[in-house]
């Protein structure tokens, strides 16, 4: 069910988590994140833009995997999946969400923040999960200790994710990739300083190793 995401997860290294306002935005911000090596791509679900702006990354990027996230209910799911969405995430997760997303075809990774969430998710069948948010849920040593008797679940830690931690995230087992916004920040986005996201992205994506 994981099985596509699990691929995409492995190379991803970084992803950028996108809150895009203008639809205008989505083409030359994507082209900027993959020209700098960064080519797997959340657009949060929290504006009126972000279900055009998958449409238009989906449509006319073909180096991208674009998905959605902030992905909270089965009306998102559905429109997740119109708008050409290769892959959803949610911050946390509710049986709802979960059949929704088991009755239709874009895979999901789910987010978890303590052992019981994690466990309930492994149960259904979700071995590659969000861990959110990362750094108030206990950061790196949680992870960790998850990481014991949860080993055979492999994580994408989001929420607090920075220049300064993501080596420390990337460097655990149980670690696929990491999920950040700080590349491209609301203030680079409305400046439309494309070669900055660029510069960024280039550094996050030396982080994978
Ligand atoms: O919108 C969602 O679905 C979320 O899960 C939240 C995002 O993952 C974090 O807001 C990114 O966190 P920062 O890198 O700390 O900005």
């Amino acid at each position: 069910m994981q099985k596509n995401l699990a691929q995409v997860l492995e190379q991803a290294g970084v992803v950028p988590v996108l809150v895009i306002d203008q639809v205008a935005d989505a083409l030359p911000l994507a082209q900027a994140l993959v020209e700098g090596g960064l080519n797997v791509l959340e657009v949060t679900l929290r504006t009126e833009a972000a279900l055009g702006a998958v449409e238009e990354i989906a449509k006319h990027l073909p180096d991208a995997h674009v998905g959605t996230g902030t992905v909270l209910t089965a009306d998102d799911v559905r429109r997740s999946t119109d708008a050409g969405a290769t892959f959803m995430v949610s911050p946390g997760t509710t049986d709802a969400l979960l059949d929704a997303v088991e009755a239709g075809s874009v895979p999901m990774l789910p987010g978890a923040a303590n052992p019981s969430e994690v466990m309930r998710l492994l149960e259904r069948g979700y071995s590659y999960q969000k861990f959110f948010p990362a750094e108030a849920a206990g950061g790196v040593p949680m992870l960790k200790s998850i990481g014991g008797p949860l080993g055979q679940v492999k994580f994408c830690p989001t929420g607090g994710v920075s220049p300064g931690n993501a080596q420390d995230y990337l460097a655990l087992k149980n670690v696929v990739c990491v999920g950040g916004s700080w590349m491209a920040s609301p203030k680079l986005v409305a400046e439309k300083n494309w070669a900055e996201i660029t510069r960024l992205a280039k550094e996050a994506s030396a982080l994978k190793g």
